[in-house]
């Protein structure tokens, strides 16, 4: 199959587009993709959305902004298949499916809920292709968290290369996530806990830019072990994986704990990109034994300041996904037209040691074009 993958992550910096094919159990190739990003008002929007979406009681409730804001992202979503193809010289009639994931609005599979916005009815109407959409809310109905959910690519994708094992692909977007391979040992996976998303809050407070640009402050600054060891004592690093998060959670955490705010931005851009090193290190001591090799994708993958931090506190060779062959910006979109063409086939997406779910089980809603 061709499918065409489409992901806006929780960094919330735009959709990202990106063609794979695949039969759901292999990866034959890993096409182009493309990033459409958001702009200030659609964010603004997405913001409100969040902030409307903390009293959801059942995931088909659409107060405040949700539903401007579900229809808003549905649409640029289709201009984001469109610019994608017409880049391929393809058009609709050329792909077989779409994997829409949708906007993460809320996420707390302790009680059972997982909000996903984008309508993919509308979306399949518009380009006239099926969409496979909604792939997190089966696992959580049946009692697991409902992410990572990426995984079952993750051990695709590293079967074709020729790694010392066990293998880590680590994601660092706004949350970070990481998947472990060892051979033909089922794929044990989780959130480690902030990714980017800290950094980005607090250089935006601090200098307007919204990131730390090629790790280039938090390089100049001193990371402040004693904060970051105050942070590390949230019982979240100490729970073995399965476990997800919500994008929000450390955030009032950190705020208290590491107490930024006597730092200069070169310190507690330093102390924050430690923080995200130190978490990840922290998965190491939960697993059956360590990483060899660890894979690094995502925007935190174009951060060397980041990658350096990694590879100090992991003590193992530390690798960009762009190194491999694969694309750091591009895998959660490719992952997503995998999961797409798996959950068309009903295999499975989800694990006991993925997301804590009982027994394999696959997800996804298909909607075709009317
Ligand atoms: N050149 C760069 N230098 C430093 N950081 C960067 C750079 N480029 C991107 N980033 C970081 O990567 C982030 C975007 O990463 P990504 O697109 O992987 O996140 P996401 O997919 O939205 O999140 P998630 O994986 O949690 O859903 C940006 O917000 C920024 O912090
Ligand atoms: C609820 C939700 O949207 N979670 C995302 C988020 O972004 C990164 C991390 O937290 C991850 O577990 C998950 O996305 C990836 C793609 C996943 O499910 O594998």
């Amino acid at each position: 199959m061709r499918v065409v993958g489409l992901m806006s992550g929780t960094s919330m910096d735009g959709i990202d587009a990106a063609l794979i094919e695949t039969d759901g159990e292999e990866v034959f190739w890993l096409g182009a993709a493309l990033t459409q990003p958001y702009d200030a008002p659609t964010r603004a929007l997405l913001v409100q959305a969040m902030e409307d979406a903390r009293g959801l009681n059942h995931r088909t409730d659409r107060p405040g902004v949700l539903c401007d804001a579900e229809v808003r992202i549905t649409d640029l979503h289709a201009e984001a298949v469109l610019r994608l193809l017409e880049h391929l010289r393809l058009t609709p009639g050329d792909i077989d499916l779409v994997g829409f994931h949708g906007q993460t609005v809320f996420h707390r599979p302790d009680a059972g809920l997982t909000v996903q916005i984008g309508v993919g009815e509308r979306l399949a109407c518009s380009l006239g292709v099926p969409v496979m959409a909604d792939f997190r809310a089966a696992d959580v109905a049946a009692g697991g968290e409902g992410a990572p959910l990426v995984p079952v690519f993750h051990r695709a994708l590293v079967q074709r290369l020729a790694l010392p094992q066990p293998v880590a692909v680590l994601n660092v977007g706004g949350v970070a996530n990481v998947t472990v391979i060892d051979g033909d040992a089922p794929p044990i996976a989780c959130d480690t806990g902030p990714g980017n998303a800290l950094i980005d809050d607090f250089m935006f407070a601090r200098t307007g830019v919204p990131c730390d640009v090629d790790g280039q402050t938090a390089a100049k600054g001193t990371a402040d072990e004693e904060r970051v060891a105050q942070v590390l004592e949230h019982p979240f690093f100490a729970k073995p994986p399965p476990k997800s998060l919500d994008r929000n959670e450390f955030r009032r955490f950190v705020a208290e704990r590491a107490g930024l705010s006597g730092l200069s931005a070169e310190d507690g851009a330093a102390t924050l990109t430690a923080l995200t090193a130190a978490t990840v290190a922290a998965v190491v001591p939960l697993l059956p034994r360590p990483p060899a090799v660890w894979i690094v994708a995502g925007g935190g993958a174009r951060n060397p300041t980041l990658l350096a931090m990694l590879a100090r506190r992991l003590g193992a060779e530390v690798r960009t996904a762009d190194a491999v062959g694969w694309s750091a910006d591009a895998l959660e979109a490719h992952a997503f037209g995998f999961l797409a063409a798996r959950a068309l086939k009903g295999l499975p997406l989800t694990f006991p040691t993925t997301t804590g779910v009982a027994v394999p089980m696959t997800g996804g809603v298909l909607f075709r074009p009317k």
